[in-house]
């Protein structure tokens, strides 16, 4: 039987007079990855926002994140520039060791960068250290808002690899562009937005 982890029901968001949400529900699974697509604008960052209690909706409801602990790649880094990778890291899991998160660094090309300042990183490698962040941290359910923009294609196929292996069996909602990252992230269902 399928459990559900996330129901969003009758969901409405205004920006002034810019309608994004209108009457928008879905449920996502529990212990699956649920994967929303649409047009650019749509409102997924928005539905996003509204899950995670950092946007209230004007109309409808969303069950099942109390207590929930959260996890999330944005859209943009929101690394601590000023602070190494490692350093990083260890914000959201304090009680890894060096080693521990050395290996995983090496599963997504990271190696060799854990003590550099993420202020002198590259923008694929900033990536890369939000992907790992999100990972490392303790969630209950995580949010993947376009996490893979910006990687080159060797370096993409090898981080979605390392976060289908992290993620499978977790509950987990993933926006993206492309129905190939979908299907190889392994998404039990793809839920395609309206504008
Ligand atoms: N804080 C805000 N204030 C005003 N308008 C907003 C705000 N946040 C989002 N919007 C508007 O809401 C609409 C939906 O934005 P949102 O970022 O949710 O879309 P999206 O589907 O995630 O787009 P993309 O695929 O480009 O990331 C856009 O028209 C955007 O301009």
């Amino acid at each position: 039987m399928k459990k559900t982890a996330v129901k969003v029901t009758g969901l409405g968001k205004r920006y002034g007079s810019n309608q994004v949400l209108k009457e928008f529900s879905m449920e996502a699974e529990r212990g699956k990855i649920t994967c929303i697509m649409g047009r650019s604008g749509c409102g997924k960052t928005t539905l996003l926002r509204i899950m995670m209690g950092l946007e209230t909706a004007d109309e409808g409801e969303c069950r099942g994140m109390g207590g929930l602990r959260k996890s999330a790649v944005f859209q943009e880094d929101r690394l601590c520039e000023n602070l190494s990778v490692l350093a990083n890291i260890r914000l959201v899991c304090p009680e890894k060791t060096r080693e521990e998160i050395l290996r995983e660094m090496r599963a997504v090309d990271l190696t060799g960068s854990e003590d550099q300042m993420v202020s002198q990183l590259s923008g694929g490698m900033k990536r890369r250290v939000a992907i790992l962040r999100a990972l490392l941290a303790p969630y209950d359910i995580l949010f993947l808002d376009e996490p893979f923009r910006g990687l080159d294609k060797e370096t993409e196929q090898k981080v979605i690899e390392y976060t289908k292996e992290k993620c499978t069996g977790r509950t987990v909602i993933f926006v993206t562009h492309k129905e190939e990252e979908a299907r190889r992230i392994g998404a039990v269902q793809i839920i395609k937005m309206k504008e």
